[in-house]
């Protein structure tokens, strides 16, 4: 009998397994890398776009005109308010689950609240009002398990905003700075978007069975959670304050080296001269930094840098930018990697539909390491 010996990718790295048109991520052996949204720059869209128009850009393939961004932001609006069957599940979990666990719960629920259709009855259009809804609600359940969390009155989405300052609004109360609303807009547009990373990937996975809508996200979101992905800018606060401060970082680094660390917001599966997204995003941190005069929190970041760089050569990840970020506008930082969710449901939704209009079941094979055929004894 002949074993037939595949070639491992383990971790699937270097492997291109579909096309998209999305998004492209390029990453030289040297020189600068490039992060382009259906072809534009993402520096670009952060600096002069809002959420809601790269929403439709990621969705509808073109940025919209004026009327068409009006009937977007009209529609998302109309939408905010979380249905009364998923507030009442989200309200009897527990107020200190993990919020990952409480956005991932939320995302089913809001799934069952629609039909199951039969794949062929399923439309571009009715997975698109889906994504709108749950882009629409995510702020509503987000803010809802903040202020929980602290004990404080629940505020409905204000309608009169838009989608970031609105979710600002209702987690903070108040009028929020338009700098930190500005702030928040730009680290939503990074995130919102980034290939095959493994939440795409499993949503993409999820819908190659030819699964609704809702299970993709709600798997994405699993796949988000995890510290060598999405959780990785809750972990970042980890870091920084288990260093302390700027003047014991080289030590510290050499110490997490010899033994072995993983040291979360650096290095990349993808980008290995530094994530293109990362100085937009720490020129966004330094905004925050300079409001509220945290001086020593910006060198601690500067100093973990250079000692990790200087040591290992590796760079800072978005995660490591936007940890310290959300921190500072007072998020708690177990509601980190939600707000990378609030963001990357745009991301997920393109690829969703991608995979529907051009499906391939994704089934790839195993080297087996087991041992070989055996007989049950007493046969
Ligand atoms: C938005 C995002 O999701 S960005 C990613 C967020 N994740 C993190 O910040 C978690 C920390 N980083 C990591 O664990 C990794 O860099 C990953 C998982 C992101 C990428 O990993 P891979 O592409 O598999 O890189 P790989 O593990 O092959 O790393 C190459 C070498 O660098 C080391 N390395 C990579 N990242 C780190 C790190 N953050 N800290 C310490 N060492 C690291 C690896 O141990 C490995 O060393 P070795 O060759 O001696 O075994
Ligand atoms: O692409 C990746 O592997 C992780 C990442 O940066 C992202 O998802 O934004």
């Amino acid at each position: 009998m002949s074993t037939i010996v595949h070639e491992v990718k383990r971790g699937l790295a270097g492997v291109v397994v579909d096309t998209t048109a999305v998004s492209s991520v390029t990453a030289p052996a040297t020189g600068p890398s490039e992060l382009l949204y259906r072809g534009y720059p993402v520096q670009d869209l952060a600096a002069r776009c809002s959420l809601e128009e790269v929403a439709y850009l990621l969705w509808y393939g073109e940025l919209p005109d004026a009327r068409q961004l009006a009937a977007f932001e009209r529609a998302e609006r109309a939408q905010r308010e979380l249905p009364d069957a998923v507030v009442a599940v989200l309200d009897a979990l527990p107020v200190q689950a993990h919020p990952m666990d409480l956005v991932r719960t939320a995302v089913s629920a809001i799934g069952a609240t629609w039909p199951t259709l039969a794949p062929e009855e399923r439309t571009r259009e009715d997975d698109l009002a889906r994504a709108l809804q749950l882009f629409a609600q995510l702020p509503a359940v987000v803010a809802r398990i903040q202020r929980r969390r602290r004990g404080l009155e629940l505020l409905p989405l204000r309608t009169d905003l838009g989608w970031c300052a609105a979710f600002l609004a209702a987690t903070f109360g108040g009028e929020v700075a338009p700098e930190v609303v500005r702030a928040f807009e730009v680290s939503m547009i990074l995130y919102a978007e980034h290939s095959f990373n493994a939440s795409t990937f499993t949503a993409r996975v999820v819908t190659s069975t030819l699964a609704d809508y809702h299970s993709a996200i709600t798997a994405a979101v699993g796949a988000l959670k995890g510290p060598l992905h999405g959780g990785a800018n809750e972990a970042v606060m980890g870091v920084l304050a288990e260093v302390g401060t700027a003047d014991r970082a080289a030590g510290w680094v050499a110490r997490a080296r010899a033994e072995k660390r993983t040291v979360m917001g650096f290095g990349h599966r993808v980008y290995k001269t530094g994530d293109s997204r990362v100085p937009t995003m720490k020129a966004a941190l330094d905004v925050l930094v300079e409001r509220e005069g945290r001086y020593d929190l910006a060198e601690l970041y500067d100093a973990i840098e250079s000692a990790m760089t200087e040591a290992t050569g590796l760079h800072p990840n978005l995660d490591y930018p936007s940890g310290p970020a959300y921190a500072l506008m007072g998020f708690d930082t177990e509601l980190f990697t939600p707000l990378f969710v609030m963001a990357r449901v745009l991301g997920w939704t393109a690829h969703v539909r991608e995979q529907v209009e051009a499906n391939a079941l994704i089934r790839p094979l195993s080297e087996y390491t087991g041992p070989g055929r055996r007989t049950i004894a007493g046969n």
